[in-house]
């Protein structure tokens, strides 16, 4: 019998093998984006950052197990100046300062996305706000981990270190906690909760879809 995650995981397969395949992530992967595509990206994902980090923060007050609060803290860590560190030394590289990246405002699609993440755990519990951060976590991982097979790839003069960040044995580590958690919360659901869960997992996806495209085509 299949765990949770590896339920929600089959059911937005068809999205994440777009995501996969999107000119986006392939230009990543054998270098040929462009950097105004990604300096593009870099400023709004730096912003979406601190809203996801904030939906990691909701989860705290949300639970009232100290493993799990302390789970999430660690994860609150890892984003503000784990996972940030890669955007910062970009922008660093980029001649962009932290000043200047709160002056952009957060495109139309990046509020939705944040917007979303943000009700769904505001009114769920602690299930629903694992789950809404989940597709974002694990497509990362395994995106990172897919590029980095490529030969070369991780060592691209300015795309390898964003591959070997979210190929990384600590990016993925913080993944499979998150993993492991949403399974152990929704351990023994009724259908009509996975169900829900589900619902929450594919948009969130259907959302990391619609990131790649809007940075693809610089929609602000
Ligand atoms: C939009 C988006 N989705 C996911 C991740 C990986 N945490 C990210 N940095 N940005």
């Amino acid at each position: 019998m299949l765990t949770i995650s590896e339920r929600l995981y089959k059911a937005a397969q068809p999205v994440w093998k777009e995501c996969h395949e999107h000119p986006f992530v392939k230009g990543i992967g054998d270098g040929s984006l462009t950097i105004e595509q990604f300096r593009f990206y870099l400023l709004q994902d730096y912003l979406y950052l601190y809203d996801y980090a904030r939906v990691f923060a909701l989860g705290i007050v949300k639970s009232k197990d100290p493993k799990v609060m302390q789970l999430l803290s660690k994860s609150v860590d890892n984003i503000l100046n784990g996972e940030m560190k890669i955007h910062r030394s970009y922008m660093e590289r980029l001649g962009i300062t932290e000043d200047q990246v709160f002056q952009v405002k957060p495109s139309l699609k990046n509020v939705a996305y944040t917007n979303y993440m943000l009700a769904v755990s505001h009114a769920g519990g602690i299930a629903e706000v694992l789950v809404s951060i989940l597709a974002c976590s694990w497509s990362y991982a395994e995106i990172g981990q897919v590029l980095a097979q490529a030969p070369g790839a991780a060592d691209h003069t300015f795309y390898g270190e964003w591959i070997t960040g979210y190929a990384s044995p600590e990016y993925h580590s913080s993944n499979q906690a998150l993993v492991e958690l949403t399974d152990k919360l929704l351990e023994g659901c009724s259908e009509e909760t996975y169900q829900r869960m589900e619902d929450i997992f594919v948009m969130c996806s259907r959302f990391e879809l619609d990131f790649w495209e809007m940075s693809w085509r610089l929609e602000s």
